[in-house]
């Protein structure tokens, strides 16, 4: 589902976040990507997302190959991907619903299609009882769930998240995963980023190591030593 090849990622000025990646997540996982601040973890999420590109190397995504993709083809890669955000970014003047029904609006979804997909995203994350609210009403644990209905609302193949705890005490935290194991449960492909490296001692899934934008623990189906 997620592959990269030969990864380097130098930014203008040519400071080289990335160095040499190579790994492979297959369809259907779920991986955690940790590493120091500054070690590469937001740059490879953007790469994956086409929010910036390989300076060399190949990252194939559900079978497109990122590297060579023209630019117009850039919203189809991200309709199959969806993605949830520390601070969640969350429209506070709109409710609930509009903020979990805004990536179907922006898709040209028909209205009723999107009352449908929005109340199954919702009663996933287990909100269904607070479509009409304004998510400022919310708890911190709540309003990420909406962040999380609005990333899967689409039926995304695969579900990235950055930094999706790191607002959150030990029991939200663990709700949260809870949430993301059920996705995986049903065929989608998770990549975490987190720091919470209690919270990934206690589950039992393969970890992407960075330092210095190097891998040093890779978490896919190959043989490469751990
Ligand atoms: N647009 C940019 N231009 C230049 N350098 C950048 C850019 N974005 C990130 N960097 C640098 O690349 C390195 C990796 O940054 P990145 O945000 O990927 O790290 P991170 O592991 O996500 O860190 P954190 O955990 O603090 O979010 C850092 O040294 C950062 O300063």
């Amino acid at each position: 589902m997620i592959e990269f090849d030969q990864v380097c990622k130098r930014y203008e000025g040519g400071y080289e976040a990335l160095t040499n990646l190579s790994f492979h997540i297959p369809r259907g996982e779920m991986r955690f990507l940790t590493g120091h601040s500054g070690a590469g973890k937001s740059t490879l999420l953007k790469l994956i997302m086409v929010m910036e590109r390989a300076s060399s190397g190949q990252v194939i995504v559900g079978g497109r190959n990122l590297s060579s993709l023209p630019a117009r083809r850039i919203p189809e890669v991200r309709r199959d991907v969806g993605v949830v955000f520390q601070n969640h970014q969350l429209l506070f003047d709109r409710t609930v619903y509009d903020n979990v029904a805004l990536p179907l609006i922006i898709a040209g979804y028909g209205h009723r299609d999107i009352g449908r997909r929005v109340r199954a995203a919702l009663d996933k994350v287990g909100l269904l009882d607070k479509e009409r609210k304004n998510p400022i009403t919310l708890s911190g644990g709540e309003q990420q769930r909406v962040g999380i209905a609005r990333a899967v609302v689409n039926k995304p193949a695969l579900l990235l998240a950055d930094e999706p705890t790191g607002n959150l005490d030990p029991q939200l935290s663990a709700e949260i995963m809870h949430l993301f194991e059920q996705f995986k449960q049903v065929g989608v492909t998770v990549l975490i980023a987190t720091h919470d490296l209690g919270l990934i001692a206690r589950m039992p899934y393969r970890l992407l190591t960075l330092r210095n934008g190097q891998l040093v623990t890779r978490g896919g189906d190959d043989n490469v030593p751990e």
